[in-house]
């Protein structure tokens, strides 16, 4: 059976360069000088760094119903640039993903594609309408065997449809993620209320809108002795808030997305609304909060939230525009800057946040595992010392809203492995042949 001998490569970016062979969808060797076998591709590390495949609890793709702006093969492609190996295809499509159809079609399509496992997240409610839980069993028993159910883009509001969504999901032991927003405080809003916003006369999204509910959901999950997952954390108090419900014994975890990691509403003063978002970008300490508390292990991963708009829903007045980012091929590189840069996280703290925590939250068995021998190969290398100016034109997305636009940015993926097969290589993906 051909496999792949990647050469000299550094597991986790430690220690001295070994080479690995992959083959049956797993690494068999790790060692050095190994030979590689006959038909075996070769590829060359240089040192270059190691780590198991990201893993994304939080991406739109889009389809069905707007495939204009992305679809499961270009968002998948995305992915795999992005040195993902398995990503979580948010709810909020049109259909939305309520039922065991559309959940089984995005599986599907995924696997049909083949460069990053397509995992489908099912609607906490129908139509996302917040009025009745959806059949989050049947979609469970699916092909598609959805994990993770989420109303992303609208708040799971009613305390008590969430408490009984909570009670449901632990019996069926999948997780719920929570888009925070208490939609009381946030009618109208576009930005973060704060300095800024006035400043600029956008109207405000107040952090109590998101905490309020963070808090409140930590109670619930501790009532219903539940777990829940908060998605795209933006502020200091979340953090707080996390921080002090995990003290407590409480089943909760949280991602950050790298723009809240890097960005600030300063951004906002140009009135472009390629920085519009949900939650906003918020002020300079809260980003501070946000890269301690990931530092810290408070909160647990980094997700994208890459969520592709068309031109023409970005590029109009901020107050109308949709709210959302690109995310996925620029999201190593983002953690670089703002994490390892400074010294918060060592390339095993990249592991921890980009791949084995989000794999541990949803239950991944195969992804997020330990670079050993007889492990899955789902890998990524990554260049350590690269720098690439962001270009939207260059990315694989179909939409262009990137938020990166002329930035030089640190590191790169320059190869990615799914089960074996290598899936980008040197800003190409490598379709099945
Ligand atoms: N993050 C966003 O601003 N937009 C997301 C929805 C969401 O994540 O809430 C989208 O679907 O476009
Ligand atoms: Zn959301
Ligand atoms: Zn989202």
């Amino acid at each position: 059976m051909s496999g792949v001998l990647i050469r000299n490569a550094r597991p986790y970016g430690e220690g001295d360069n070994v080479d690995l062979r992959l083959a049956d969808g797993e690494i068999v060797a790790i060692g050095t000088g190994l030979d590689a076998e006959e038909h075996d591709e070769i590829i060359e590390a240089d040192g270059q760094v190691l780590l198991p495949g990201f893993v994304d609890l939080h991406t739109h793709l889009r389809e069905p119903g707007r495939e204009d702006t992305e679809t499961i093969e270009s968002g998948s492609a995305a992915a795999a640039l992005g040195g993902f190996t398995a990503v979580f295809a948010m709810a909020n499509t049109n259909p939305v993903a309520d039922s065991v159809v559309v959940t089984d079609h995005v599986w599907r399509r995924g696997q049909e594609v083949g460069l990053v496992d397509v995992h489908p997240v099912g609607a906490v409610t129908v139509g996302l309408a917040g009025k009745q839980l959806a059949e989050m069993g049947t979609m469970a028993a699916g092909v598609g065997a959805v994990r993770m159910f989420s109303d992303d883009g609208h708040c799971v509001d009613d305390p008590l449809l969430m408490r009984r969504a909570l009670e449901y999901a632990s019996s069926l032991g999948v997780l719920i993620a929570q888009h925070a927003e208490e939609p009381r405080l946030t009618v109208g809003a576009v930005a973060h209320e704060g300095p800024t916003a006035a400043k600029l006369g956008l109207a405000g999204w107040p952090r109590a809108a998101e905490e309020s509910i963070v808090a409140r959901d930590a109670l619930l999950a501790r009532d219903a002795n539940t777990r829940v997952h908060i998605c795209h954390a933006s502020t200091a108090g979340t953090v707080e808030l996390v921080k002090w419900a995990k003290g407590q014994g409480i089943s909760i975890t949280a991602e950050v997305t790298p723009h809240h990691l890097l960005l600030d509403d300063s951004r906002l003063e140009t009135y472009d609304a390629v920085n519009k978002v949900n939650p906003p970008l918020r002020e300079a300490t809260d980003v501070a909060a946000l890269r301690q508390g990931l530092a810290d292990g408070v909160i647990d991963c980094v997700a994208t939230d890459h969520a592709p708009h068309a031109e023409q829903d970005k590029c109009c007045e901020f107050a109308v525009a949709r709210p959302g980012m690109l995310g996925l091929e620029t999201a190593l590189s983002i953690v670089v800057e703002t994490m390892v840069a400074p010294g918060l996280l060592d390339w095993r703290g990249v592991a921890r946040v980009l791949s084995e925590r989000p794999a541990e939250i949803v239950g991944l068995p195969d992804q997020g595992r330990p670079i050993e021998i007889g492990e899955p190969a789902n890998l990524v290398l990554v260049d350590p010392n690269a720098s690439w100016t962001v270009t939207s034109k260059d990315l694989a997305s179909i939409s262009a809203n990137t938020p990166y636009e002329s930035m030089t940015l640190p590191a790169r993926v320059t190869a990615t492995f799914l089960r074996g097969r290598v899936t980008a290589q040197a800003g190409h993906v490598r379709k099945r042949d």
